[in-house]
C-alpha cells in the first residue's frame, strides 16, 4: 500500500499544496489531475522520494520511504516527462541495459516479445535517436513490461502516443493492476481504466 500523510510541497516562493493525504492499495490506480503548473509532477516526485516534502511523509507498506529507499526503489518504476533512454543505444539494448541495472535476468526472446507487443518489430536494432517520439514512448512501455516493479508512478505516460498505443498502454496498466500492482499517473486526458480514483489538485 502507498500512503501519504499531510504532504506539504513548496516550490520556489509558492506553496503548491499542503495537508495532502492519499492511500492506494494493491490493485488500485490513482489519476492525478489539474491545470498546468498546479503541482502534479511535484507530487509524483515526492511519492518517488526524489524530492522531500516540506512536511508530511510518504509510506510504502506502512513504512516511511525515507527509512529504506533502496528496497522502495526496487519495487518502484518511475517514468518522468523526459524519455529516460540512451539515444545512441538501440531499443533492444536500452531495455536490456535497464534490466541489467535492475538485476533482472530475461531471455532475448522475452525482450523482443516486449518490443514487438508495442509495435516495434523491425525497429528493435535501430538507435533510439532514429525513433519517433511515440516509438520512444513504446520502448518505455516495453520497459514497463520487463521491469517487474509493483508500483508504477507515471508522469504523462500518454504523451505522444497514437490512438492504438493509448489503448495498448491502458491495457498494460489494467493488466498490471489485475496482477496486484499499483499505479499513480498524471494525464490531461480521460483514461479508461476501471475503478480509477481521481485526485484533483
Ligand atoms: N525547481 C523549481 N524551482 C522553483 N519552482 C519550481 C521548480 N520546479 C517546479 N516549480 C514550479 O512549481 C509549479 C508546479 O510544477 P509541476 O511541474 O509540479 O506542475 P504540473 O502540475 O506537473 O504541470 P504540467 O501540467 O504543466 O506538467 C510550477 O509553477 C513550476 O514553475
Amino acid at each position: 500500500m502507498l500512503e501519504a500523510h499531510g504532504l506539504c510541497c513548496v516550490r520556489g516562493e509558492r506553496k503548491l499544496f499542503s495537508g495532502l493525504n492519499l492511500r492506494i492499495s494493491t490493485g488500485n490506480c490513482l489519476h492525478v489531475r489539474g491545470e498546468n503548473g498546479v503541482g502534479k509532477t511535484s507530487l509524483l516526485r515526492l511519492l518517488t522520494g526524489l524530492s522531500k516534502p516540506e512536511s508530511g511523509e510518504v509510506l510504502w507498506c506502512n513504512q516511511s520511504i525515507a527509512l529504506d529507499p533502496i528496497t522502495y526503489h526496487r519495487e518502484l518504476l518511475f517514468l518522468g516527462h523526459r524519455d529516460a533512454l540512451k539515444e545512441d543505444l538501440t531499443a533492444l539494448e536500452n531495455i536490456q541495459m535497464y534490466a541489467a541495472l535492475d538485476d533482472i535476468d530475461l531471455s532475448q526472446e522475452k525482450f523482443l516479445a516486449a518490443l514487438w507487443r508495442f509495435g516495434l518489430r523491425g525497429r528493435e536494432n535501430l538507435p533510439v535517436n532514429c525513433l519517433s517520439a511515440g516509438q520512444k514512448r513504446r520502448v518505455l512501455m516495453a520497459r514497463m513490461l520487463t521491469r517487474q516493479a509493483k508500483l508504477w508512478i507515471l508522469d504523462e505516460p500518454f504523451n505522444a502516443l497514437d490512438i492504438q498505443a493509448v489503448h495498448e498502454l491502458q491495457n498494460l496498466m489494467i493488466e498490471h493492476l489485475s496482477a496486484g500492482g499499483l499505479v499513480v499517473f498524471t494525464s490531461h486526458q480521460e483514461v479508461k481504466i476501471p475503478n480509477v480514483q481521481v485526485l484533483e489538485l
